[in-house]
């Protein structure tokens, strides 16, 4: 089994160049192809209200839902680096309240970092769950839990002045102790600026080549959801149709009684059914 990978083993890896992968998982089994796949770091993310329960958002996903999750995925993935999620208003109210919220994803859960949605003005917040032993990973661009101000979910930092302030807000997240910052959805020149401007790796989701590595929302990576596919996916596989091809033939076979065969039944010896006959008929 791989050695577990801690953030000095992500830091060796952005320093020696060597890309860092990132994708969701959200249970034990995909967990468990995801760490035998050599996978970097799993995040255990809010987008599961989206892609595993359905729903148009992912503002009702709740902390013991991402600590449910997160505690299957830790059995999947021993070694791998497992980021929680913090959803919606779980930290956005005071700093005490997402201190004692990461920490039960940290101690309930067992995640190695926490992350969070925002920019400069998370920066205090972010720095009191740093300092409370916690690491966070940044989340700026595309934050899908400001769908209502954000009017969508819209790439961002595609004027001059948006992608100004992106580059403002990176430097307050690395200011307050982030140790890495996912850029979700911005053009790639803005996310190019922003990796040269702070050191700490930058984890890229739909915002091009440059920075420590990528991320992808793994349900979309494999065709495993159909809702919608945003711009920056690449489907590697296409999980939908191979499932319904095999629901499908099952459904066919229970239908002309193909299902079950002569090896999916428990024998009874001749004997014993005679005798069971006998006893039955007496
Ligand atoms: N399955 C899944 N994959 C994701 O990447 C994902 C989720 N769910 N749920 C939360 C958010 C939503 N995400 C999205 C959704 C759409 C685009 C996108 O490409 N939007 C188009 C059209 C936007 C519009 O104008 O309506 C764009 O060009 O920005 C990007 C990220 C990323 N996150
Ligand atoms: C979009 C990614 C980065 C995320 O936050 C999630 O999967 O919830
Ligand atoms: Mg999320």
């Amino acid at each position: 089994m791989r050695k577990k990978i801690m953030i000095p083993d992500l830091y060796a890896k952005y320093e020696k160049g060597e890309p860092i992968t990132m994708l969701t998982a959200y249970d034990y089994p995909m967990a468990l192809l995801e760490e035998k796949a050599g996978v970097d770091i799993i995040l255990v993310g809010d987008s599961m209200g989206m892609t595993v329960y359905g729903l148009d958002t992912t503002l009702p996903v709740t902390l013991d839902m991402i600590i449910r999750h997160a505690q299957a995925v830790r059995r999947g993935a021993p070694t791998a680096f497992i980021v929680g999620d913090m959803p919606y208003m779980t930290y956005q109210v005071n700093k005490d309240e997402a201190i004692r919220n990461a920490g039960r994803l940290m101690a309930e859960a067992g995640v190695d970092a926490i992350k969070l949605e925002g920019g400069r003005e998370m920066a205090e917040t972010i720095a009191a769950i740093v300092k409370a032993t916690i690491p966070v990973m940044g989340h700026i661009g595309l934050t899908p839990q400001s769908i209502s101000q954000l009017g969508g979910f819209k790439a961002q930092g595609r004027t001059a002045e948006s992608a100004l302030k992106l580059v403002e807000d990176a430097k307050a997240l690395e200011a307050a102790g982030c140790f890495s910052i996912l850029v979700e959805a911005v053009p790639p020149e803005v996310n190019k600026v922003i990796v040269e401007t702070v050191k700490v790796p930058i984890i890229s989701l739909g915002s091009g080549v440059y920075g420590a590595g990528q991320c992808l929302i793994v349900h979309d990576m494999l065709g495993f959801f159909d809702r919608f596919t945003p711009k920056f996916v690449k489907k590697y596989a296409n999980l939908n149709a191979e499932i319904v091809k095999a629901l499908e033939a099952y459904v066919a076979d229970v239908k002309e009684k193909n299902f079950p065969g002569p090896e999916h039944v428990y024998p009874m010896s001749r004997e014993e059914v005679e005798k069971f006959l006998a006893e039955l008929n007496k």
